[in-house]
């Protein structure tokens, strides 16, 4: 699978442009603010049906205009798909596949798979444990329908349960029939979101690791580890040994909301508190190298792979060894940016292999040459 055409019209700071792409590398070079990020973003949309940036769709409208259009014609087995994604100020994002329009857009997900490696993603090293949830949900709910629909379900069922206990210290008394009813639900509904995250980190850790160390060349000790309250017992149990505790918070302490990933670095030094900028960006380069492998498994083709701003902060043998990487057979159509055209011409005259440059220019293209 790979994007032939891309098309914007009105979104964000272009009025009306359209790229022609290569099955290989595709580079947007242009000095800052100049839109590189932005077709990333579009890309984003038609196959996420989502910006990865901002979550309020109308704020992609191109300033003083009241809609906006995104278009993208795929090849996926010798067959184009026309995937349309278009907003009208003030009405419902219209996406559409081949001319027809979908009921529901998680129907969409899945079907144009893309990995996207960014800036932002120093959150998942940076911010609470909520951030790394979504990283894990993200990838696992690409591959797996059902699993959004449960995590939603077990969403909603702890939102009753948490309120039921906060009802309980205002009307000093607990419906105990009813907090036995939701605790159930809530294992019913927790116990399969447990074992899918756990089989999935099976699958995903050696890949993260081999990716790491591939990148790094280095004896560099990392390690990525799955925590889970349910590794240390029946949920059931843990909700029930936990009862007092919960009454007095009024809020569910135990269960797979409060999951984790322990990122450390040198055996157990906390990576986000001892490695280094360079370090922490080449685990999370990992860490999404190991998302695109998982897919790719998953799938049975390729993800697309974007990659935003990923000179900065690694030296020259890392970026030299990651575009290496992604530019070898195991990995599909790669989209990336950079300040500097000269740097990507360098880098892939370097390692023998073809990349298409777009300059971008404050909302326009032009594509260069084909190196
Ligand atoms: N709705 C909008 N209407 C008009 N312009 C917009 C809109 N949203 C964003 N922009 C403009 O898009 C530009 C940012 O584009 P983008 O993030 O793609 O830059 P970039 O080339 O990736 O820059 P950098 O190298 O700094 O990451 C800014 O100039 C911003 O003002």
């Amino acid at each position: 699978m790979w994007l032939k055409q891309l098309s914007v019209f009105s979104f964000k700071n272009y009025a009306e442009a359209t790229l022609y792409f290569v099955p290989e590398v595709n580079a947007f070079t242009g000095t800052n603010g100049a839109g590189k990020t932005n077709l990333l973003d579009a890309i984003h949309y038609i196959s996420l049906c989502k910006s990865f940036l901002n979550p309020v769709d109308s704020q992609h409208i191109r300033q003083g205009g009241d809609w906006f259009m995104v278009q993208g014609d795929f090849d996926k087995d010798g067959q184009s798909e026309i995937v349309a994604c278009s907003l009208k100020r003030n009405q419902k994002k219209q996406f559409k596949r081949n001319k027809k329009a979908y009921t529901r857009l998680a129907d969409h997900i899945g079907l144009f798979p893309l990995v996207m490696v960014s800036p932002n993603d120093s959150a998942i090293v940076a911010d609470g444990s909520e951030e790394r949830r979504r990283f894990i949900d993200n990838v696992i709910s690409q591959t797996d329908l059902g699993y959004l629909d449960g995590l939603i379900a077990y969403n909603h069922c702890l939102t009753q349960r948490n309120s039921l206990l906060k009802q309980a210290v205002k009307n000093g008394s607990l419906d105990k029939g009813l907090l036995d009813v939701l605790s159930m639900q809530l294992v019913e509904l927790g116990v399969p979101i447990f074992e899918k995250r756990q089989a999935f980190m099976a699958e995903f850790i050696p890949e993260f690791n081999k990716h790491y160390q591939f990148l790094t060349e280095t004896a560099e000790r990392v390690s990525l580890v799955y925590e889970s309250q349910l590794l240390g017992g029946l949920f059931a149990d843990l909700l029930e040994q936990q009862l007092e505790r919960d009454r007095l918070l009024e809020r569910t302490t135990v269960g797979i909301h409060k999951d984790d990933l322990l990122f450390s670095i040198h055996g157990d030094m906390s990576l986000k508190k001892f490695g280094s900028q360079g370090q922490q960006k080449s685990f999370l380069i990992a860490l999404k190298l190991a998302q695109y492998s998982f897919l790719h498994r998953q799938k049975g083709f390729k993800p697309l792979l974007l990659l935003d701003d990923i000179f900065d902060k690694l030296d020259d043998k890392r970026t030299r060894k990651l575009m290496q990487m992604v530019s070898a057979d195991d990995f599909g159509q790669i989209f990336l940016t950079d300040t500097d055209s000269g740097r990507i011409n360098r880098i892939f005259e370097e390692i023998g292999r073809k990349v298409r440059v777009f300059e971008i220019n404050d909302g326009t293209v032009q594509q260069l040459e084909t190196a």
